[in-house]
């Protein structure tokens, strides 16, 4: 029987469609409860129970937490790591469109706090990314295109995905794809690596049809990463058991 505490946790961004499912499914969960809550502008909100969304003015006032979860706007970002920092919690973050600066804190911070960043929080996706760069290191002369298409909400483009994926190709044949996006309707979120030769096409693709499994990979990332000592953490690393980053 495991009789340790729950993880306490923070969902920055709590209002937002990533934010509503975190809250929807950690309180189906015994492991990890949820002890705070922010948004820009606060909310209430039925998915936090009892628990205050603050607008994001009041992040100092937030209790203590072990490990902030967020899935917010890149101009909400470095508040939240600097509390982290101070607090001496650990940051699971999925926000995309971070700016280099960001990804550069996110790296000093490691040196004091456990963090982990990734662009997507699917398990398809992590295998995805090592079958890219194998198929790219296999066909190195051929075009690679990565399309990737989001609901029209989405504010960042190319999304955190393609450009993760990009990297794969990248590692895997030492050239850069092209991308192209595309942001209409509700679609989730669907990613397509194409390579192209001559007289044939390989596409490997990655559809998700549901945000739950973006908010229980980050969960579950969570309650992993809760009291964890300082350093810089893979998904791939800390779901699949593997080294990637
Ligand atoms: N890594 C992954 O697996 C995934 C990553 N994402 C990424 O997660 C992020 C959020 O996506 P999504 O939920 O669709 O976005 P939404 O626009 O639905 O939600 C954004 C949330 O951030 C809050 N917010 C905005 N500004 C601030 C601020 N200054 N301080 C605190 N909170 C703030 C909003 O509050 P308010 O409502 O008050 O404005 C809202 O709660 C995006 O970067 C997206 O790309 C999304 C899905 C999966
Ligand atoms: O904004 C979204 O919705 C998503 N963002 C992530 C990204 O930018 O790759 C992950 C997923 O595709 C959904």
């Amino acid at each position: 029987m495991n009789t340790s505490a729950p993880a306490r946790v923070l969902i920055h961004g709590a209002s937002g469609r990533m934010g509503r499912a975190l809250l929807r499914l950690a309180a189906e969960r015994g492991d990890l409860v949820v002890v705070a809550a922010v948004s820009a502008r606060g909310a209430a909100l039925a998915e936090a129970g009892a628990v205050p969304v603050l607008p994001a003015s009041r992040l100092a006032e937030v209790p203590a937490f072990d490990v902030a979860v967020d899935f917010s706007l890149p101009e909400a970002f470095d508040p939240l790591l600097a509390l982290c920092r101070e607090r001496g919690a650990a940051l699971v973050s999925g926000t995309t469109g971070l700016s280099g600066g960001q990804y550069s804190a996110l790296d000093a911070a490691a040196a004091r706090i456990a963090v982990l960043w990734a662009p997507n929080f699917s398990l398809g996706v992590a295998v995805l990314t090592e079958l890219v760069r194998q198929a790219a290191a296999a066909l190195p002369g051929w075009d690679a295109d990565i399309v990737e298409a989001h609901h029209i909400h989405k504010k960042d483009a190319p999304s955190g995905t393609a450009l993760h994926l990009g990297a794969a190709v990248e590692a895997g044949r030492g050239r850069a794809p092209h991308y192209a996006s595309l942001r209409t309707g509700d679609i989730v979120g669907e990613h397509t690596v194409q390579l192209a030769g001559p007289g044939e096409r390989l596409e490997l693709v990655h559809r998700a049809t549901n945000r739950d499994i973006f908010a229980r990979g980050a969960l579950e990332a969570a309650l992993r990463m809760a009291g964890r000592g300082p350093g810089r953490v893979g998904l791939g690393a800390l779901l699949l058991g593997g080294s990637a980053r």
